[in-house]
C-alpha cells in the first residue's frame, strides 16, 4: 500500500482524469473541498472506478447529531478514509463513528481521522489568534488523546508531532501528515513543514502531498521519488 496520499486539489473532473491517467498503477488520493465543491460527490465514484484509494477530506465540524447524519451518508460512498476537526470535541467525534457504523457498506466503515492543528497554523497564530496557549505539540497531543478516546483511528498532524502522538496513543494510531515540502519547494501557506525523508524518520504512517506533485513538471517521477523516500 502506498504511503503517499496525493491531494487532488483541482477544480474540474477533466483535470483529475488527465492527472490520474499519467499513473499506470492505482495510487492513494485525497479528494477535498475544492474538487468536491466543483464536481459534487460524483467525483468520488469516478475516481473509485479508476481503482484508486480515496481519503475524502471534508473535515466535518458541527453539532454531534449533524455530523452523525453526514457521516452516515459519506460511509455509503465506500471511501477508505474520512475526517473531522478534533476541535468539535469528543461527543462530536463519537457521533462521527456512530454515523459511519450505521452507513457502513458490507459491515466495513471508512477509517476516521481527526484534524488537530492545521499545518498552516504557527505557534504565534495558535496563541494569539485562536487563543490557545502553549506549544503546538501540546495542543496536538491533547486533541489526539481526545480523538483516541472517541474511537477515531488516527489524526492529521504535522510531521513534527507524529512521534509524540505515537508515544501517547500507540503505534497503531494513524498519523497522516500534510505540510510536506521537497528541499527546494516554497512553503506557500504552510507553516509546519517537513521533507518526506524526515516524515519517514519520524514514523508517519502516511504523508499528504499536493502541489509538490500536482505542479511538478513530471508528476509521476516526483511521486515515485517521494514514495521511495517513504519506503
Ligand atoms: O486535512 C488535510 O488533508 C490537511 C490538514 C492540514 O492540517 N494541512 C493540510 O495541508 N491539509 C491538506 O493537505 C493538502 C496539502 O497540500 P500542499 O500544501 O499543496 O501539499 C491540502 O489538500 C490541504 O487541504
Amino acid at each position: 500500500m502506498s504511503k503517499t496520499i496525493v491531494a487532488l486539489d483541482f477544480s474540474s473532473k477533466e483535470q483529475v482524469i488527465d492527472f490520474l491517467n499519467q499513473f499506470e498503477e492505482p495510487i492513494y488520493v485525497k479528494i477535498g473541498m475544492e474538487l468536491t465543491y466543483a464536481c459534487g460527490l460524483d467525483i468520488v465514484k469516478t475516481v473509485k472506478e479508476m481503482g484508486h484509494h480515496i481519503f475524502l477530506d471534508l473535515k466535518l465540524h458541527d453539532i454531534p447529531n449533524t455530523v452523525k447524519g453526514g457521516m452516515k451518508n459519506l460511509a455509503k460512498l465506500g471511501v477508505d478514509i474520512v475526517n473531522v476537526h478534533c476541535a468539535g470535541g469528543i461527543a462530536m467525534m463519537k457521533a462521527a463513528i456512530d454515523g459511519l457504523n450505521e452507513g457502513a457498506v458490507d459491515g466495513k466503515r471508512p477509517l476516521c481521522i481527526g484534524v488537530t492543528q492545521l499545518t498552516s497554523t504557527s505557534k504565534e497564530a495558535m496563541n494569539e489568534e485562536l487563543g490557545i496557549p502553549g506549544d503546538v505539540i501540546e495542543c496536538v497531543k491533547h486533541y489526539a488523546k481526545n480523538a483516541k478516546e472517541a474511537g477515531l483511528d488516527g489524526v492529521v498532524c504535522s510531521v513534527h508531532e507524529a512521534k509524540a502522538i505515537h508515544e501517547v496513543c500507540g503505534n497503531d494510531f494513524l498519523t497522516v501528515t500534510p505540510g510536506i515540502r521537497l528541499a527546494d519547494d516554497s512553503k506557500d501557506d504552510q507553516k509546519r513543514v517537513a521533507t518526506p525523508d524526515y516524515a519517514k524518520e519520524q514514523g508517519c504512517d502516511y504523508i499528504v502531498v499536493g502541489r509538490s506533485i500536482t505542479k511538478s513538471q513530471d508528476p509521476v517521477s516526483t511521486y515515485n521519488e517521494i514514495e521511495s523516500m517513504m519506503k
